[in-house]
Order: C-alpha cells, then sequence, then structure tokens
C-alpha cells in the first residue's frame, strides 16, 4: 500500500457537509481512498509528496448526463439553430443512422476518446446513457460495449436510454413495448440506470410511465428527462416513481417546484430520509439550444438537490467540460461558487446515488481530485474558457 501527500494546497475546497474551505492545506491518499485532511504544517509523513505550489484542489467532477456512445456529425443543425431554427427531438434520429452504422471498435473508441477528453477537464465520475441505437439489437450492442468500458474503469455508470426516441417509421405503441421487453431484457444486464425522454417529441406521460415502471420492476434506478422543451408531466411523474434524478428541467410550474422540493424533506446529508429527486441542469445545453436557462437558484432557494452535468451529445451540447458549466452557472444561473461547485461534484453524487463513495473530499472516500492551475476555485468563473485543469487524481492515481 503506497501513500502520497499532497500538501502546500493554497485552497482545498472539501464540499463535506460543513462545506469547509481551508487554506494552507495538505491531504493524504491510501489505497486509492482520502486518509488525511488537514493544515499544511500539521501534514503526516507519506511514501510520495506532491507539492500543489499553492493551487487549488478540489473534489474532482461527477458528470452525471452524458451520451457519449455516438457517431456522426449534427453541425450543420446546430449552424441553422444559431439562425433561428428552435431545436426538435426528431435530430436523434440522424445520429441513430451514424451509430448504427459505425462498428464496435469505432464506438469504442470514440467513448474512449471522449472519456479522455472530460479526465483531462477534471472529471473523475461519469454516467453515460445508450440512446442512439433504439432498436433491440443496436441498444444491447451499446449496453454491452459500455460495460466493457465499466469493468475497465473507464465509465462509471451506465444508463439504458432505448426510450429516447420512436424511431423513423416505426409505431410508437409497438416501439414502447419492444423497450420494456427484449430490449430491457436484453440490457438489463449491463446498465444499473434507466431513462426516457418525456417531451413533446418524443415519449408522452404515459408512455414515460410505462417504460419506467417497467425499468424499476427489471431492478433499474430510474432517471427522466423531462421539461426541457415545454411544460408536462416529466418532472412530477419522476418525483412520484422516485427517480434519482430529472434533468434539464428548464419549463417548471409551481408545482413541479414544489414536488421536487417535497421530495428532499427530511432528508440531510447525515442522516434522516432517503434522498428525493434531483433536478439536474444542464447549461451548456441551454446555450446550445437558445433554452432559457435551468432554473437552478429558484430551485435551491425552494430546497430543492440540483447537479450540474454536461449532457455531452452531438445534437444539443457537444462539450464534456465541467469547468465550463459550472463558470457558467456562477455567471449565468445567479448560483454562487460554492452552490455550483457542490452542484457539480456532491450534486452529481446524489443523482447517482454515489454519495457515500465520491462527490467531496473526506476521510474514506475515493481520492478523486481537481487541482486548478489557479490559486483559488473562483477562477473556474473568474477566467472562463481558460485551461484552468492542471492536474487531475481517479481513485488516488494521477489521471493526468
Ligand atoms: N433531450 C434529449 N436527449 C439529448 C439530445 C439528443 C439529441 O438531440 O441528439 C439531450 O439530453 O439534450
Ligand atoms: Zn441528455
Amino acid at each position: 500500500m503506497t501513500s502520497e501527500l499532497i500538501t502546500n494546497i493554497g485552497e482545498l475546497t472539501t464540499v463535506d457537509a460543513q462545506e469547509r474551505v481551508l487554506t494552507d492545506a495538505a491531504l493524504v491518499i491510501e489505497d486509492g481512498r482520502i486518509a488525511w485532511i488537514g493544515a499544511a504544517a500539521e501534514a503526516p509523513d507519506a511514501d510520495e509528496r506532491t507539492d500543489a505550489q499553492g493551487r487549488a484542489v478540489l473534489p474532482g467532477w461527477v458528470d452525471s448526463h452524458t451520451h457519449l456512445v455516438f457517431d456522426g456529425d449534427r453541425s450543420a443543425e446546430f449552424e441553422a439553430r444559431m439562425a433561428g431554427q428552435s431545436y426538435a427531438a426528431g435530430g436523434i434520429n440522424v445520429t441513430t443512422e451514424a451509430t448504427r452504422a459505425a462498428s464496435d471498435e469505432q464506438l469504442t473508441a470514440l467513448v474512449r476518446g471522449r472519456v479522455d477528453g472530460a479526465v483531462a477537464g477534471g472529471t473523475t465520475y461519469l454516467e453515460t446513457k445508450t440512446g442512439y441505437g433504439l432498436s433491440v439489437d443496436e441498444e444491447i450492442r451499446h449496453a454491452r460495449l459500455l460495460a466493457g468500458l465499466k469493468a475497465e474503469g473507464v465509465v462509471d455508470e451506465i444508463t439504458f436510454l432505448g426510450a429516447h426516441l420512436v424511431p423513423a417509421g416505426v409505431d410508437a405503441d409497438r416501439y414502447v413495448e419492444d423497450v420494456v421487453g427484449p430490449m430491457l431484457d436484453g440490457v438489463a444486464e449491463h446498465a444499473a440506470w434507466a431513462d426516457v425522454f418525456c417531451e413533446r417529441g418524443a415519449f408522452d406521460g404515459e408512455q414515460s410511465r410505462r417504460v419506467l415502471e417497467a425499468c424499476r420492476e427489471a431492478g433499474l434506478g430510474l432517471r427522466v428527462h423531462g421539461n426541457q422543451i415545454g411544460e408536462g408531466p416529466g418532472v412530477s411523474l419522476a418525483v412520484e416513481l422516485g427517480a434519482a434524478s430529472v434533468d434539464h428541467v428548464n419549463f417548471l410550474t409551481d408545482e413541479d417546484v414544489a414536488a421536487l422540493a417535497g421530495s428532499w424533506e427530511g432528508w440531510s446529508r447525515d442522516g434522516g430520509t432517503a434522498p428525493g429527486t434531483v433536478a439536474t441542469c444542464l447549461p451548456a445545453c441551454d446555450l446550445s439550444t437558445r433554452a432559457p436557462l435551468a432554473p437552478g437558484r429558484r430551485l435551491l432557494d425552494a430546497g430543492v438537490q440540483i447537479a450540474l452535468a454536461s449532457n455531452c451529445n452531438p445534437g444539443t451540447s457537444y462539450t464534456t467540460s465541467m469547468n465550463f458549466n459550472v463558470g457558467t452557472a456562477v455567471l449565468q444561473m445567479h448560483l454562487s461558487l460554492a452552490e455550483a461547485v457542490r452542484a457539480g461534484t456532491y450534486g452529481g453524487a446524489l443523482a447517482l446515488r454515489a454519495q457515500d463513495e465520491v462527490g467531496s473530499i473526506e476521510v474514506g472516500k475515493r481520492a478523486d481530485l481537481h487541482m486548478l492551475d489557479a490559486p483559488a476555485a473562483i477562477h473556474l468563473a473568474y477566467r472562463p474558457g481558460m485551461p484552468l485543469t492542471h492536474a487531475v487524481w481517479r481513485a488516488g492515481r494521477r489521471a493526468r
């Protein structure tokens, strides 16, 4: 068992229950986990020593929402949007066609490259989805490829999103029966989560319920893409069915916000009731679709736990940069730096129910660390777009 002391940390943002931010700090990693945190002057010895030279350290980002299994290019669709066209779910079909044509080797290499990019930007725990297969064989193929990458530690969480869109030329009810039948049977061994795009142009409330209930029955945890394009049943359904997260949340009624807040009543970080439904905000996606930014401030003020995620996908958010998403949440969504960092770390972990393992720097947790080439984390918003990630540790190992 080797240990590493990281010392001379200018600012250590722990995201622990007390939201402690330590200056002149140090920490020790042992066997992939955080073994000690405290003042640099009091740090114990370790086998190896890294001098942070006054840099800031924070938990690695937990990106709780990505779609990395895809091939093809949708830049023309993006350009048309920038010229005034609005986003519609139908573009998913374009990616599905390109993705189906890619071999296992091609898709695996594409996912690996995208994860490398995410890690290079400070992401240390990452969820990703199927959803550009949209047939029984293809969805199972994508889930199987992801399971191989999970076994290697490339991705951390896998979500089945067969209910992303009804593929062109297929009857909707027939497709839903495929999703809850042979598709679910084939992916259940590979995925821990199921998701549905509950939205105008994708799946309505009834179809979404059918998919979510069947997936829950099969033992999968639930997540929902909801309220992205307009108000709708996504949020209320997610809360009713005990989904771990509902993502996008751009268009919310007061009832939606109250339902989300109600799901957190009685929960506290140190105990109480089980966690409720996290509202995941996706600022890069909102900018790329010219949508109103998700109301993160309103949700926090109502007592809802929120996450920030990249939603990396070729249609609405072609970026894995959590630095960008967190900086944007401060600049445009009126979150404080502490709130935005928490949403991109502990909030994402809550959305994946991985909060006991990752999402904060606490003794016993996985040593997932992000060192900035800056003395303080506020530089993420103060210097947007700058290459601020200096070093990354994933489960105690230098990943960057
Ligand atoms: N909204 C649904 N799914 C993706 C976009 C899919 C696409 O357009 O390719 C999203 O999260 O934004
Ligand atoms: Zn998405």
